[in-house]
């Protein structure tokens, strides 16, 4: 078995004339893997695909997709099984949508029949043979999830996937997602929106101002950054607040708010075995950081250093 990343970055840098866009970036990323590229607007995130993508070239470093410098001549062919959705999709408005996907699709030597099946999936048959410029954002959004899966990428860069899409259809973007890592296809998804995205993804990058903050799984991400896990216990009456190594896990003693407990990981079975212990305990909820509260912390980190970098 081939064991090669399908994507590497090793010391990948992408300077404009006043500013540096991907500072010193390596990565890498696995066949079946699916990788979440988070940051603030302007971190670097849609130069990065780009690089992938081979449209634009390092600076400095070297980028590697499937064995190959994706700006290189040689690449040509590799690059039929690459599936990019860009941020702001647009296309030619007076096409229906079956027309611009059979245009796609041709270009990447299928047929109308596999764009058909396209347009099945993400939802538009009904509006196939609308033109474009009468299709709402959602469904613009949708067409161009279906131009990016054209082929069976082995490799799908999607720049913000689910904006436009209602709660249904971002659901069903990401069983597509799924589907489509377990059929062995790696995908870098780069997102704002943060709250639903994290048990769809295997491991995740925070960059800011073209520096990469983190890289690692959420449990990795979770465990550097020492967040605490929050423990609800539920039918305790006030017990909580008479013991008082369990009221030092309060972040507010006082507060009617008593009942959850913010308990470093590595305190996490001895309060829990601590509070079944309680004959009147009913139930007891634990939460992890969730992945908007890693990213903040990265990101208030690195404000941080920024801050103290400018006044030094
Ligand atoms: N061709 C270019 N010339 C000069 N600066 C550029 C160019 N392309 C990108 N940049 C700058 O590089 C930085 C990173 O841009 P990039 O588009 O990668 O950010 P992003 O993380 O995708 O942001 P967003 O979430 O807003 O899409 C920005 O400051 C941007 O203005």
């Amino acid at each position: 078995m081939n064991k090669a990343p399908l994507v590497s970055l090793s010391g990948v840098s992408k300077s404009y004339p006043k500013l540096t866009a991907l500072d010193n970036v390596s990565m890498e990323l696995n066949q079946g893997e699916v990788l979440g590229l988070f940051g603030h607007n302007g971190a670097g995130k849609t130069t990065m695909m780009k690089l992938i993508l081979g449209v634009i070239s390092p600076s400095k470093g070297q980028v590697q997709v499937m064995g190959m410098a994706p700006d290189s001549k040689a690449a040509w062919h590799s690059r039929a099984k690459v599936g990019y959705l860009p941020e702001n999709v647009s296309f030619y408005e007076h096409l229906t949508g079956l027309e611009v996907l059979t245009y796609f699709a041709r270009l990447k030597g299928l047929d109308k029949k596999d764009a058909l099946a396209l347009i099945e999936q993400v939802g538009i048959t009904h509006a196939m043979k609308r033109q474009v410029k009468t299709y709402s954002k959602g469904m613009r959004q949708r067409l161009g999830l279906a131009q990016a899966f054209i082929g069976a990428p082995k490799l799908l860069l999607l720049d913000e996937p689910t904006v436009g899409l209602d709660p249904i259809a971002t659901a069903e973007f990401y069983q597509t997602v799924d589907q489509l890592k377990n059929q062995g296809t790696s995908i870098i998804l780069c997102s704002h929106v943060l709250p639903g995205v994290e048990q769809h993804i295997d491991r995740a990058i925070i960059l800011s101002s073209g520096k990469m903050l983190a890289m690692g799984t959420l449990a990795q991400l979770r465990r550097d950054a020492n967040l605490p896990v929050a423990i609800k216990p539920c039918g305790l009456n006030g017990a909580v607040r008479e013991d008082a190594k369990l009221m030092a896990y309060l972040t507010d003693p006082s507060g009617a708010n008593e009942q959850t407990l913010y308990v470093p990981e590595q305190d996490k079975l001895a309060i829990l075995r601590q509070l079944l212990a309680y004959e009147h305990l009913t139930d007891v909820k634990v939460e992890a950081a969730s992945l908007e509260q890693v990213y903040q912390h990265y990101l208030s980190g690195a404000h941080k250093l920024t801050s103290r970098e400018k006044r030094s």
